[in-house]
C-alpha cells in the first residue's frame, strides 16, 4: 500500500477488515460483506492488487445479491486498474455466463487461464461457455446422456434460445407467438430461463393452504428479482394483466427478449427511473401468465403419496396463446422450459399451447376456458359448436360420457358418424375430444373383444390424435402399448411403426434426446402418471 496517502488503510487495519469479510463470508451476509470490500476500495488508494481483488470480491457478493450492473461495474473498475488481475476476470467471466453472455465469458476465462488463473476449473468453465454460446445459437439439446443415466444429479445447464417465432397481434386476443419459418414436430421454437421459480412437494391430502406457501414463495422470489433488475421489471410489465383491452397490449420488440450486454443496468421501457415496484400489477401480471412446471425430474425425486408442484414464469413463453388443436408444447429442464412444436407447424402459423387438458369435450374445455377469464375461440372449438346434426350427437355423447354406459358403443356410434364424409383432421379433432371413451375401451379386454374389429387400432387413434392436438404423454401411452405387438395393428410394417413412435415420443418431449435415449423416455412415459413432462 502507498505510504503516506490519505485516508489509505495499514496493514493492521487491512488485515481486520479482511478478518470481518472472512466472518460475513461464512455467515452469507452479503450486504456486510459488500459493506467491508467497499471499505477496502475506498481506502486501498494506489495499491492496485488491494483494489483489485476487493472489486473482484464485492463485484461476485453484488451478483449473489442480484445486482448485475453493479457487479459488472465492479469488473470494469478492476480490469481498467489492471486488465490482467484473473481474480476480476474469473469474476466477470461467472457474471457474464450466468447473464447467458457466452462468448464475452469465454474470453474472460481465456484472459484469466493465460494470466494464471484456476487452470482445470477454468478451463472447464471455458468449455461450458463454449458448448452453450453454440446451443443459445442453434437450440440444439441433448439430454441422451443425462436421460441414459436416469435424470442423477443436478439438471444439465442450458442456455436461453429464441427460435424462428416472432410476437404478432393474435386472433385469439391480444398478442400471441408466431413461427416465422416451419417448423417439424419435435424442433425447438425457443429455451427460456424462468425469472423465478416455486417450487414445492406436496401431500396428495393437502389442504390448499400448502399451495399458497408455495406461491407465496413464488411471488416473493418474482418481486425480489423485479426489484434487482429493472430489465426483468420491465420484461414483466410488457405482460398483460388481464384488464387490458386486446388494443392496449403493444406488440413487443423481440429485440427484448435477446439480451445484450449493453442493455444491462438500463431498462428498455416503464422500468426505468421507477423505484418502486408496482406490486399490485406484478401480482396481476402473475395470475395471468404463470405457467406451470410438471417435472419429471422433481417427479423422481418425489416419493409415492406426494405430488410436484411447481410454478413459474417464463416471460416469453407467456405470451404463447391457448388452442384446443395445440401446436405446441413445454419441457422442463431445471429452470429451463424447452418450447418445442408438438406437431407440424408451418411459417406464419400462431404457436399455441394447451392451457388445460384438451383431450376432453367442448362442453368441459369451455368450462376451463372460462375458469381462465376467456372464452375459446379456436377452429376445433368452432367445429364443435357449428354443425347441428354433430352438436345433437356429441350432446348425447358427452351425457353417455359423464354417466357411464358401455364406451364401446359410443366409440363405435363416433366412428361410424366419421367413416360417411368427415375429413383426417375433424376426426382427429373428435377423437381427442371423447379420448376417455376410446382409452375405456382399449383398457379393457372384454370391449375390445366386442368392438374391436368395429373401431381403427389403438396405435391407428394415437397417431390420429397427434395429428389434431399434438403429442403427449396420454397419447404416446396409447401408441406404444397400441404397437408393443410389433406392427401397430395396421399402422405400417415395424421400421415404420417404430419410426411413428419416435415421431409422436419427439412431439411429446422434444427433440432433446438420440434415438437410443428415446427408449429410456417411453418407459418413463409408460410408468409415470399421464400430464408429466421431463
Ligand atoms: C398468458 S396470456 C397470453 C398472451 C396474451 N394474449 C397477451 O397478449 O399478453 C393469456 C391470456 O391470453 C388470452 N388468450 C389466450 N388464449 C386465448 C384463446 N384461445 N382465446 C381467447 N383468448 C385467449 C386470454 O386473455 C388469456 O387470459
Amino acid at each position: 500500500m502507498a505510504a503516506g496517502a490519505r485516508d489509505a488503510l495499514d496493514d493492521e487495519s487491512l488485515q481486520e477488515l479482511r478478518s470481518q469479510a472472512t466472518r460475513l463470508l461464512l455467515k452469507e451476509d452479503w450486504a456486510g460483506y459488500i459493506g467491508v470490500c467497499s471499505r477496502i476500495v475506498d481506502g486501498a488508494a494506489t495499491d492496485r492488487r488491494v483494489l483489485c481483488s476487493a472489486l473482484a470480491h464485492r463485484a461476485d457478493a453484488r451478483a449473489r445479491l442480484g445486482d448485475f450492473p453493479g457487479a459488472l461495474a465492479d469488473c470494469d473498475s478492476a480490469l481498467a486498474a489492471d486488465p490482467t488481475h484473473p481474480a476480476a476476470l474469473l469474476a466477470k467471466g461467472a457474471l457474464l455466463r450466468g447473464l447467458g453472455r457466452y462468448a464475452p465469458a469465454a474470453d474472460c476465462f481465456r484472459g484469466a487461464l493465460s494470466a494464471g488463473g484456476g487452470a482445470d476449473e477454468v478451463r472447464e468453465l471455458l468449455e461450458q461457455c463454449r458448448r452453450l454460446e453454440a446451443q443459445a445459437r442453434s437450440g440444439a439439446v441433448d439430454l441422451s446422456d443425462w436421460v441414459l443415466a436416469g435424470f442423477p444429479g443436478k439438471c444439465p445447464d442450458l442456455a436461453e434460445h429464441v427460435g424462428p417465432v416472432e410476437v404478432r397481434r393474435s386472433a385469439h386476443g391480444g398478442r400471441g407467438v408466431f413461427a416465422v419459418k416451419s417448423v417439424e414436430a419435435g424442433g425447438t421454437l425457443m429455451i427460456s430461463k424462468a425469472v423465478a421459480i416455486g417450487r414445492g412437494v406436496i401431500p396428495d391430502a393437502a389442504d390448499g393452504g400448502e399451495k399458497m406457501v408455495v406461491w407465496k414463495d413464488f411471488v416473493d422470489k418474482v418481486l425480489d428479482a423485479a426489484e434487482k433488475c429493472p430489465r426483468t421489471a420491465s420484461l414483466i410489465y410488457n405482460l398483460s394483466t388481464g384488464d387490458e383491452q386486446d388494443h392496449e397490449l403493444t406488440v413487443p420488440d423481440m429485440a427484448l427478449f435477446k439480451q445484450q450486454p449493453e442493455e444491462l443496468g438500463h431498462s428498455l421501457s416503464e422500468a426505468e427511473g421507477q423505484d418502486v415496484l408496482d406490486v399490485d400489477r406484478i401480482m396481476k401480471v402473475l395470475d395471468v401468465n404463470c405457467l406451470t412446471e410438471d417435472a419429471a425430474s422433481a417427479d423422481l425425486l418425489g416419493s409415492s403419496g406426494v405430488v410436484n408442484c411447481g410454478v413459474g414464469l417464463w416471460i416469453l413463453p407467456s405470451l404463447i396463446n391457448h388452442s384446443c388443436h395445440p401446436n405446441a408444447r413445454r419441457t422442463h429442464v431445471g429452470d429451463h422450459a424447452i418450447v418445442h412444436a408438438s406437431r407440424d407447424i408451418k411459417a406464419g402459423e400462431e404457436v399455441t399451447f394447451p392451457y388445460f387438458d384438451v383431450l376432453t369435450p367442448v362442453g368441459k374445455r369451455r368450462e376451463a376456458a372460462r375458469a381462465w377469464g376467456f372464452e375459446c375461440r379456436c377452429d376445433r372449438c368452432r367445429f364443435e359448436a357449428e354443425d347441428t346434426v354433430l352438436k345433437q350427437e356429441l350432446v348425447r355423447s358427452e351425457n353417455e360420457l359423464v354417466n357411464g354406459g358401455d364406451m364401446g358403443a359410443l366409440v363405435v356410434r363416433l366412428e361410424d358418424k366419421m367413416r360417411k364424409s368427415m375429413v383426417e383432421r375433424r376426426k382427429a379433432f373428435l377423437r381427442a375430444s371423447f379420448w376417455s371413451a376410446y382409452s375405456a375401451l382399449f383398457d379393457n379386454s372384454r370391449l375390445v373383444r366386442k368392438w374391436g374389429r368395429r373401431v381403427p387400432s389403438e396405435a391407428v387413434i394415437a397417431e390420429s390424435v397427434a395429428s389434431g392436438v399434438g403429442g403427449c404423454e396420454s397419447v404416446l401411452k396409447a401408441m406404444l402399448r397400441g404397437t408393443n405387438d410389433g406392427n401397430g395393428n395396421g399402422c405400417g410394417n415395424r421400421l415404420e411403426v417404430e419410426d411413428k413412435v419416435v415421431r409422436i415420443g419427439r412431439a411429446t418431449y422434444g427433440k432433446v434426446v438420440k434415438r437410443q435415449a428415446m427408449r429410456a423416455l417411453f418407459k418413463f412415459t409408460l410408468e409415470s402418471d399421464n400430464n408429466k413432462s421431463l
